[in-house]
């Protein structure tokens, strides 16, 4: 990575502005998830051990420049302190009087965490007067925030321009893996992308096919490329209008030896349901009153083996609707045999990240990445304007 990092700092006695992803998930007040906390923790403690005052920021859902009660970060910040095992001031303000006599009260070491800065209206337009009264609260700016890197806000891209800056070690190790998986990856090199359009893949398929060897297509979205190449699928998801790109698609494979694999059998359900009727089909005989749900047996195999023979895999969306169990089956495939490969294993964040966690295989996957959105847009080769903004080595 050619952006300066933590290590390229000095910052004993210095006030340094961390911007982290505490997105998470919350229920009663209560964080309900705190991976994306976790995540964060060997920024702060290197920032605490070294002797620099944390001021930490965040965003948490979408506000949209309000106050929304339900969405201050109190319960984060909670949940951060049980995790340090110290104290972590936070303030209601996202800047201005009652945070700079915060700040002020710190000593090195401390740790205080400001309020959600989607509060702030000037956050999500990244307003030079917002970005301006963030940096004055610092001599130092870290971004560690991949999962929200994706966008240019004050916090995450305009605040950087003001002071010295870095990325923090989350961030170096999302870009270090991703990144080098794009650049000089292990061969065989295969990605498995699911979920359910078409249309949100787009550039993403189009960007491995660059780069890979095997192309796993799997979820809602393969029945576009099935019906595509003369199938019927019956009830199953359709894009109609992204039916020849699916075809240039698998053109543009063919020129570039790449080997695209799609479903063979497919489990197929008279109804959207947990207690559908449900039975495995090949891939010719959907029948058409009926909708293919999840990829069947033979294509478990298939795509397991696939997986096994890789020594560098990339997954990105489900292989079914795994939020019912009955559906779930093509997805805890891939997810087992992810598990167990010699090779590499990358999570790409979002629902693939949820589903690992909800089955328990989160710890064997080399890495899972915290970006969903930011993940996505890395992966389909886009520059994310979160680490553009930081200083070069
Ligand atoms: N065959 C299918 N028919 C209908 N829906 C499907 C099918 N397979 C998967 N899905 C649904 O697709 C959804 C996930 O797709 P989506 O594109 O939103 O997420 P994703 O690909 O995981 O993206 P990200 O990882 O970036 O969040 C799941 O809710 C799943 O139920
Ligand atoms: O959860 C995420 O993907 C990030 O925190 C970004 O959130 P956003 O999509 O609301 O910008």
């Amino acid at each position: 990575m050619n952006k300066k990092t933590l290590q390229d700092l000095d910052v004993k006695g210095k006030k340094v502005f961390c911007r982290v992803d505490f997105n998470v998930p919350m229920k009663d007040g209560e964080v309900t998830d705190d991976t994306r906390i976790r995540a964060a923790l060997p920024t702060i403690n290197y920032l605490t051990e070294q002797g620099a005052i944390v001021i930490l920021a965040s965003h948490l859902g979408r506000p949209k420049g309000q106050v929304v009660e339900e969405l201050r970060l109190d319960p984060v910040a909670k949940k951060l302190s049980e995790l340090v095992g110290k104290d972590v001031t936070k303030t209601d303000a996202v800047y201005g009087e009652e945070v700079e006599k915060a700040v002020a009260e710190l000593n090195e070491g401390d740790i205080l965490l400001l309020e959600n800065v989607r509060f702030e209206a000037g956050e999500e337009k990244n307003d030079p007067a917002l970005a301006e009264a963030l940096a004055k609260l610092a001599d130092v700016y870290v971004n560690d925030a991949f999962g929200a890197a994706h966008r240019a806000h004050a916090s995450t891209a305009g605040i950087a321009e003001k002071l010295p800056s870095a990325a923090g070690l989350l961030m170096q190790k999302e870009l270090d893996v991703l990144g080098k998986a794009l650049e000089n990856p292990e061969r065989p090199f295969t990605a498995i992308i699911g979920g359910a359009k078409v249309k949100d893949k787009i550039n993403v398929i189009d960007n491995f096919l660059d780069k890979v060897d095997n192309l796993i297509i799997g979820g809602g979205l393969a029945y576009t490329f099935i019906k595509a190449q003369g199938h019927e699928i019956g009830k199953s998801l359709l894009e109609e209008d992204k039916m020849d790109l699916a075809n240039e698609f698998i053109e543009k494979a063919k020129a570039k030896g790449v080997n695209f694999v799609l479903p063979v059998d497919v489990i197929v359900a008279d109804d959207f349901s947990e207690t559908a009727n449900t039975k495995a089909v090949a891939i010719d005989q959907i029948p058409a009153e009926w909708e293919a749900l999840d990829i069947g047996p033979k294509t478990r195999e298939i795509y397991s083996q696939i997986v096994a023979e890789s020594k560098l895999i990339i997954w990105n969306g489900p292989m079914g609707v795994f939020e019912l169990d009955v559906f779930a089956n093509g997805t805890k495939a891939v997810a087992n045999a992810l598990a167990e490969t010699a090779g590499y294993s990358v999570i790409g964040g979002g629902d693939s990240a949820a589903a690992v966690e909800k089955f328990g295989l989160a710890e064997k996957m080399d890495h899972v990445s915290t970006g969903g959105g930011a993940s996505l847009e890395f992966m389909e080769g886009k520059v994310l304007p979160g680490v553009a903004a930081l200083d070069d080595k």
